[in-house]
């Protein structure tokens, strides 16, 4: 399987240049890359591009060949830096979760989900408790491409470590792609396979 940016272009003010222009780039099934370069240069756009977020004004994204299909799960699950902005507020933790169906339960365990969180408010959670929700909420079935967008920036150095294990081991068990967008270098060379630097090809 392959997702692919097939010279896609995007900016969010039509007046003004594209702030994403004639992207090309292809990703593999068990690949893990990162996508690195400064900030404000469009790399979570590129991410909601390529789950399905946001359409590109030219240019198409690809799986398999085809079309990112609109209805029912997205094979390309989004993992964002702000788990509040991903979960909704109203639900408790178990609506939460029930919103995913066919999500293999003992992954909760292994990412360290308790189980009294599940009867809490989302506003009732750390960012770190609510992050794991988020990545556990991520690695449905149907999860082909997880891409983690700065997912554990603002968790502590052990929880970070904690998250990255069970997404890696899942990523592996399940052969999946893995596309993770950092600031952090020292991350990107330590998981990833391959480093993009969005500078470096935007506008070619
Ligand atoms: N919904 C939006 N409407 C208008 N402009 C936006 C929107 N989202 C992002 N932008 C702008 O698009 C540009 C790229 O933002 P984006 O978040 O993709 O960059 P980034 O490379 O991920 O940045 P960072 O490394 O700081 O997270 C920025 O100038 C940002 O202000």
């Amino acid at each position: 399987m392959q997702l692919e940016a097939n010279k896609i272009c995007f900016g969010y003010n039509r007046k003004e240049s594209y702030l994403l222009n004639n992207i090309s780039l292809t990703f593999k099934e068990g690949e893990k890359v990162a996508i690195v370069g400064p900030s404000g240069y469009g790399k979570s756009t590129l991410a909601k591009l390529l789950s399905g977020y946001l359409a590109p004004v030219k240019g198409r994204v690809l799986l398999d060949g085809k079309p990112l299909n609109p209805k029912g799960v997205c094979p390309v699950q989004l993992i964002y830096q702000h788990p509040e902005k991903a979960i909704n507020p109203r639900f408790r933790m178990r609506q939460v979760l029930e919103e995913a169906k066919g999500l293999d339960l003992t992954i909760l365990k292994k990412i360290g989900i308790e189980e009294e969180w599940l009867t809490r408010f989302p506003r009732e959670l750390s960012g770190g408790e609510l992050q794991r929700f988020c990545v556990a909420r991520a690695l449905l079935p149907e999860a082909r491409f997880l891409i983690a967008d700065e997912m554990s920036t603002m968790l502590d150095v052990i929880t970070q470590a904690g998250l990255w294990n069970v997404v890696l081991e899942e990523v592996k068990r399940r052969n999946m792609g893995l596309i993770v967008i950092t600031h952090n270098m020292h991350l990107a060379t330590q998981v990833c396979d391959r480093i993009i630097d969005i500078s470096a090809i935007n506008g070619f």
